[in-house]
């Protein structure tokens, strides 16, 4: 049904779910199927205003080819006059930031979990090329089963394989370069460990009163661990694998899935209730 030509006449829009920088977000149903899916809408004139087109259809073309279960599906899109629809797999039970806020922490199975799920969506999006680079918990929903679902590719990009452009050889390509497309994957590894550490102590590892302060603690890698009894030292070695500076140094995403703290807390269905 992705030939077909959707129109907003096919849709009956429900209660509004969120509101974007770019647009809002409601849940519709197909009429039709009865199909339940999130509407996202973004105006056109906003598109103009911030430039930001080029950046919608790459969010397109690249949600629109992503097949995983922890991946949220974009089925389709369309448009009218003043605005641009897009039709995003609907997730039942909202976004998994307020769900963390409420419990404060996940338990080292829930956050095992959610961090196995991510890593194999890492993993399947790195290898369609596809770096996500803004993962966070507000761009995570969760489904009907509680399972995580990655939102939200505003912010991915294609990666360039430079390879092409030196015509198949590595040999003329300086090392920053070589690092520098190394780099670009290993920064959703480090994110993971962001979040790993965010979903077992409640708030993120450098957080600071201020952005410089912040910055400073990313950049000298102030890691430390609160001494608290519910997380093991098997989470506290994955997490200092991944806030690691040297990009080269993290742990690949096979790794994260072997471990042992993921191996021993994590249920490989991504489910967790
Ligand atoms: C794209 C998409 C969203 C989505 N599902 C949901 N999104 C958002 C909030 C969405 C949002 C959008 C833009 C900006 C901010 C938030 N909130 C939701 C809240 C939900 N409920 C029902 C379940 N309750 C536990 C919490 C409130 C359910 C689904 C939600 N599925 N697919």
């Amino acid at each position: 049904n992705r030939k077909r030509e959707w129109s907003l006449s096919d849709f009956e829009i429900g209660k509004p779910l969120g509101k974007g920088k770019f647009g809002r977000v409601y849940v519709a149903r197909e009429v039709k199927s009865k199909f339940v899916v999130a509407l996202k809408v973004i105006f056109k004139e906003q598109l103009e205003k911030y430039r930001i087109h080029h950046q919608v259809r790459r969010e397109m073309e690249i949600q629109m080819s992503l097949q995983h279960p922890n991946v949220l599906r974009l089925y389709g899109w369309f448009h009218d006059s003043e605005r641009v629809f897009l039709i995003l797999e609907y997730a039942h039970n909202g976004e998994l930031y307020k769900e963390l806020s409420k419990k404060g922490h996940f338990s080292e199975n829930q956050a095992a979990t959610y961090i196995l799920s991510l890593t194999k969506a890492l993993a399947y999006c790195h290898q369609k090329h596809v770096i996500h680079r803004d993962i966070k918990p507000e761009n995570l929903l969760l489904d009907h089963q509680g399972r995580l679902k990655i939102a939200d590719f505003g912010w991915s990009v294609q990666s360039r394989s430079k390879r092409h452009t030196m015509c198949g050889t590595l040999d003329y390509l300086a090392p920053e370069m070589v690092e520098n497309k190394a780099h670009d994957y290993a920064v959703d590894n480090w994110t993971l460990g962001i979040l790993c550490y965010e979903f077992l102590y409640g708030a993120p590892p450098f957080e600071a009163e201020t952005q410089s302060d912040t910055f400073k603690r990313i950049m000298k890698v102030d890691l430390s661990f609160p001494s608290t009894p519910f997380v093991s030292s098997e989470a506290k070695h994955l997490i200092s694998r991944l806030l690691v500076k040297d990009s080269s140094q993290r742990l690949s995403l096979q790794r994260i899935m072997e471990h042992p703290w993921i191996i021993k807390n994590a249920n490989p269905m991504g489910v967790c209730n």
